[in-house]
């Protein structure tokens, strides 16, 4: 019972219907293609008959029109083929498309920390065969399964009307057959999530091979990587074969059962003949005719494995979907013109509930202020800025915004607007230099650019390269410098109109003197930008307003005179 409300689940299909929302008709006439072709199918043994009949009673002229009949269903039946693959593809796609646009703009709208949990290789199967998976299903499998039920039952009463006795055998096949899918199908459901998860794993380990492919290199560490790779391949293989063999195991079993019944109608209708109960004609539409029955009860059989496939898949995407949206608050564009105060009180966060990180962080910034941020490796430097970017909610204390009307708003997916971020690392895009810069503000104008890349200290360089900002680099800035990289990040930043701009650890890749200079040029930009920028480097700290240090997950305001830089 709980098997069969797994296999019924209404989630799954209302979530399946949903995917073909405003494609019904194109999925409507793939359905008609292939029920017309099933149905010429039995019109063909028809016309066959009749042709070798008339043959035989060499009545040629009428046995010649039922030959052309004969040759015209062919042509048809071609013709109609074509179509359906040219239609099939093209709604496949457009529902591919659909699905990986919405996983994809579900990712974006997923509260940053549930989908940080998944590895991007697992995402990427989501994305490609989960979603292959289902397209498959509702767009080949659907249609398919109706055109084989209308195929098995023109065939079925065809037969009917030629030979009861077969026909009556053929209605008791159909149900056995369909049981035996059934317990195949659900035993292979099974199966099927154990193959996607092992799926994941081994794209996982492959897109970080690639990704870490210097670190594979430098570190000799090639042999290890490619056993790792293998002996994901054998976790892969081993559910892959299991299946397999399941499924060859199912298909001998039915594959015996049909054959031996196609046997069996073959000598009942040379005993017809042999009787005189059976026109050669009819024999030879007879046996088309129970191919045509027997065919739809294999092919149904085939199906099932691709419907688990589906389902299964459906199911893994449904989870994801399932992921908590962020909470977007509306905010009054207003306050973003007149920003006043940055505040945080009392801010407590930890990722593990017996691991706090901040327990109790207050600051207030005003508009303008340069501010740096220190603290020993691992305190919670990062996780302030995730913070103040909504990519984490505090668990106790608050985060606000105050505008010139003092109004304060509380920090959301919304008021991520106010901020322009410079994370840790390497974040840049394969593409132009400018292609990169336009994702700060895609609106920006040469001068505005101009004037970014010049505060970021970046021209000086670009002006070197062949193409200026046109030229293109590739996946995270390979052709760049790690402080020339760093440098297009700042001038990205720059470029967003946010009045605050957090920079993480972002001029750690510049000699002392140009991480000054870009502070600088920050400081005096015009209009005023606030700036919360980490840094473990003393020699900027005379262009900051003011210093905190966080240590223990308490934030501590500093001097330059205090006893901690003296130990410095
Ligand atoms: N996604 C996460 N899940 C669980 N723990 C995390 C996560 N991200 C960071 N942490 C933990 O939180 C703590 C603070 O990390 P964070 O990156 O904020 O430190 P940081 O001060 O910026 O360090 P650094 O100066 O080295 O960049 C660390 O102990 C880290 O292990």
């Amino acid at each position: 019972m709980n098997k069969l409300r797994h296999l019924f689940n209404t989630d799954i299909y209302r979530w399946l219907t949903q995917c073909m929302k405003r494609k019904w008709g194109a999925l409507s006439a793939i359905i008609l293609l292939n029920v017309i072709i099933s149905l010429s199918g039995a019109a063909l043994a028809i016309v066959s008959k009749q042709v070798i009949d008339h043959a035989v009673q060499s009545s040629m002229r009428l046995s010649g029109v039922y030959a052309i009949a004969f040759a015209l269903i062919l042509i048809l039946q071609l013709g109609l083929s074509s179509l359906l693959t040219l239609r099939t593809v093209k709604l496949r796609e457009a529902v591919n498309n659909d699905l990986q646009r919405s996983f994809m703009d579900r990712l974006y709208r997923t509260e940053w920390s549930a989908a940080g949990k998944y590895h991007s290789g697992d995402l990427l199967t989501h994305l490609t065969s989960d979603s292959a998976n289902v397209t498959d299903g509702l767009i080949n499998t659907l249609p398919n399964i109706v055109a084989l039920i209308v195929q098995f039952a023109a065939a079925f009463f065809t037969l009917l009307y030629f030979d009861k006795t077969l026909a009556l055998f053929a209605f008791v096949l159909g149900p056995v057959s369909v049981l035996i899918s059934w317990y195949i199908g659900s035993k292979l459901k099974k199966m099927q999530h154990q193959i996607q998860a092992a799926e994941s794993r081994y794209r996982s380990l492959l897109h970080e091979c690639v990704q870490n492919l210097l670190i594979v290199k430098t570190f000799e560490n090639e042999k290890n990587s490619l056993e790792k790779v293998q002996s994901s391949q054998q976790d892969r293989l081993f559910w892959i074969l299991k299946r397999t063999r399941f499924n060859a195991a199912a298909d001998l079993t039915m594959g015996i059962g049909y054959r031996l019944g196609f046997f069996l109608a073959f000598i009942w209708g040379a005993f017809r003949i042999s009787t005189g109960a059976a026109s050669f004609g009819m024999f030879t539409a007879f046996l088309q005719l129970v191919g045509q029955i027997q065919g739809p009860l294999e092919g149904l059989a085939r199906t099932f494995p691709i419907l688990i496939a589906m389902v299964t898949s459906a199911e893994r995407l449904i989870v994801f979907q399932k992921l908590q949206p962020e909470a977007k608050k509306e905010t009054s564009p207003a306050v973003k013109e007149s920003l006043s105060e940055l505040r945080m009180e009392h801010v407590a966060y930890s990722y593990e509930s017996n691991k706090p990180i901040l327990t109790d962080v207050s600051l207030r910034i005003q508009p303008g202020e340069l501010v740096a941020l220190i603290g020993t490796s691992g305190e919670g430097k990062t996780t302030l800025l995730r913070l103040l970017l909504a990519l984490l909610e505090p668990q106790s204390g608050n985060i606000s915004i105050i505008g010139k009307d003092r109004e304060p708003v509380s920090l959301s997916a919304d008021t991520r607007s106010y901020f322009s971020y410079v994370p840790q690392g390497n974040t840049l895009f394969s593409g132009t230099i400018a292609d990169n810069l336009r994702i700060g503000n895609p609106a920006a104008t040469e001068e505005e650019i101009h004037a970014a890349i010049e505060t970021a200290c970046a021209l000086s360089f670009i002006e070197k390269l062949p193409y200026g900002i046109h030229t293109v680099i590739g996946e995270h800035g390979s052709g760049l410098s790690e402080g020339q990289a760093q440098r297009i990040a700042i001038a990205r930043a720059l470029l967003r109109p946010a009045p605050i701009l957090l920079l993480d650890e972002a001029t750690s890749a510049l000699d002392m003197d140009t991480e000054w200079a870009v502070l600088q040029n920050i400081r005096n930009s015009q209009p005023p930008r606030t700036c919360i920028a980490i840094t473990h480097r003393l020699s900027v700290f005379d262009v900051c307003d003011h210093i905190y240090r966080l240590s223990g997950g308490v934030l501590y305001q500093e001097e330059t005179a205090s006893p901690y830089f003296q130990k410095l």
